[in-house]
């Protein structure tokens, strides 16, 4: 169990309100003036990747009061509990484990007195063995032919994370093997899959930690009947469908051979998942060794965030600068803003795995929290956001801290191209900091031959505030190894803030109302009697709804 804590009550919280108050109203232009120093003092380096916390509205002080803060709220004791194995998700009475799934130096890890290592390489083993077949060919459909086409049917963490990793792999998969995601039971997304594959080629995983999940099983229910109405043969289900699940039980159930199950455990959070059996699609579309190399790299950031001081931790100083906007200068959001085209589900994986996390308003004692939890994460690849949405990060009135990610070499290094990407990379950092003043903005339009008449009214609307912060964060290239030490930094971001928040990050009760309500309705959309069972506004629309598909 991880002590309680209240955050506004640690000594630190007080200081960095008062701190706040007096460094609220300097600019970070004047703050780079007045200290040589910046670049180096808040730039960290982890193997090939890159962070610059320069560009934060911070000084010397705010970093120390913020690490105090960490320290306060007893994150080495808290990071030292999740590796061990201790129930750390105290609401479901689980550990916290991901970290073991990546865990290349197969150090012992107990959960409930048991080593689950061997498990893990078991599984792994599996994995393995498994893609080596299908990939070479050596696994054939029902009518000999070999597998071209994957489709793995999950939603949300068995679905999220493949999708995001398989899309920013690209560069390593093989040919000859196409990926497919279904998630949303909107039929919309199974029938578009199921117009791109052949039911002799196609081998469907089933992804889903609890099997029980209803978008998962009705599309892997829809999947299975289409393979049959083709190969007419139960039997031929064995060399067609594959279970990545926790749940043997159910997985028997649905017809699924558990020869071709591979599991995982409690201990694996659907959003954490994507290291686990869940990467099969992952492991199916790169090869098993770059699977590997995945695991590797989140196993490197694992041992920095394990082994190393807090001020010198990627993912520690990632959670202090977020926290010092999210709870002291009421920023709602923050951007993740890829400079990588690869990279473009990034910040869609995040959402779950940050929002899902800490999106929650109980501390650990169960008291409602009267300090704000985690922030909303949403953001798209430069440079799309610029010509999108950069408008408001520049000139709207909200503050919007933002995380900038860019490869130093790209992957498909095409004419001027990634000269070009960089640029605008390192562009929008430098004009969110600085801003263009009044003066520069009127000197530019005086410049332009514009009259003095247009210069005053126009020169409010051409100034920049800047003063916007952001973090950079520039990697040599998107390998598996510095794809995967980014996840984990982000993940281990996401647990440090639910530390010092003193939250519950693993747990997702707030989905669960929705589905309840879900399941109730669904049988009333059976007929078309009207319903009156539900407030006005819900039987309205069902009722609605049921006359307009029969007009
Ligand atoms: O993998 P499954 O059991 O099908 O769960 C799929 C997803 O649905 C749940 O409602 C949770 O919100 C997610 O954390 C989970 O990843």
């Amino acid at each position: 169990m991880l002590p309680n804590h209240r955050f506004t009550s640690l000594p630190a919280y007080a200081q960095l309100q008062a701190h706040y108050d007096v460094l609220k109203n300097r600019h970070l232009r004047d703050l780079f003036a007045e200290d040589a120093e910046r670049f180096p003092k808040f730039t960290r380096q982890f193997e090939e990747i890159l962070l610059d916390f320069s560009k934060n509205r911070i000084t010397d002080e705010t970093f120390g009061l913020l690490l105090q803060l960490a320290g306060q709220a007893g994150l080495t004791e808290a990071i030292g509990k999740m590796f061990s194995g201790d129930k750390i998700n105290r609401t479901e009475d689980r550990a916290v484990l991901h970290v073991a799934l990546r865990n290349r130096s197969n150090t012992p890890v107990l959960v409930d007195g048991k080593d689950i290592m061997p498990d893990v390489n078991e599984v792994l083993a599996h994995m393995k063995e498994f893609s080596e077949r299908v990939r070479s060919g050596a696994w054939k459909g029902y009518t000999g032919e070999a597998i071209t086409d994957i489709v793995n049917i999950g939603i949300g963490g068995s679905d999220l994370g493949p999708v995001m990793v398989t899309e920013a792999l690209k560069p390593y998969a093989s040919p000859d093997l196409r990926v497919h995601f279904v998630s949303n039971v909107d039929g919309v997304h199974m029938y578009e899959t199921l117009q791109t594959v052949k039911p002799e080629t196609t081998l469907f995983l089933i992804a889903s930690k609890t099997f029980t999940t209803q978008e998962t099983m009705t599309n892997a229910q829809t999947a299975r009947q289409w393979f049959l109405d083709t190969a007419k043969d139960e039997a031929a289900i064995a060399k067609h469908f594959a279970a990545l699940s926790t749940n043997q039980a159910a997985v028997e159930k649905f017809g699924i051979d558990p020869a071709n199950m591979f599991g995982f455990w409690d201990w694996v959070g659907g959003r954490y998942s994507l290291w686990s059996a869940i990467g099969l699609s992952i492991a199916l579309y790169i090869g098993y060794d770059k699977f590997e190399e995945l695991l590797e790299g989140g196993h490197a950031m694992d041992l920095h965030f394990q082994n190393t001081p807090a001020e010198q931790s990627l993912p520690v100083v990632l959670a202090l600068i977020g926290i010092w906007y999210n709870n002291f200068f009421g920023a709602q959001t923050e951007a993740i803003l890829p400079y990588d085209q690869y990279m473009h589900r990034f910040a869609a994986y995040f959402q779950q795995g940050d929002m899902e996390s800490n999106g929650k308003s109980v501390d650990r004692d169960g008291n409602p929290v009267d300090w704000q939890t985690g922030p909303i994460i949403w953001g798209e690849p430069g440079t799309n956001g610029q010509h999108a949405f950069y408008q408001l990060i520049h000139q709207g009135t909200k503050l919007i801290p933002c995380d900038f990610l860019a490869p130093a070499i790209s992957q498909r290094p095409i004419g001027e191209h990634h000269k070009i990407l960089l640029a605008n990379y390192f562009a929008q950092t430098e004009a969110l900091m600085n801003g263009k003043t009044a003066d520069e903005a009127a000197d530019e339009l005086r410049k332009a031959g514009k009259s003095e008449e247009e210069i005053s009214f126009l020169t409010p609307f051409k100034e920049f505030s800047g003063n916007r912060p952001t973090n950079s964060i520039l990697f040599k290239k998107l390998t598996p190894r510095t794809l995967g030490s980014l996840i984990a930094l982000y993940e281990h971001k996401i647990f440090t803030q639910g530390v010092i928040w003193d939250i519950y990050s693993f747990d997702q009760w707030g989905v669960e109302l929705g589905k309840q309500l879900a399941s109730r309705i669904l049988p009333e959309l059976q007929d078309d009697a009207p319903v009156t069972t539900h407030d006005s506004s819900t039987n309205g629309l069902i009722n609605t709804f049921k006359k307009l598909r029969n007009e």
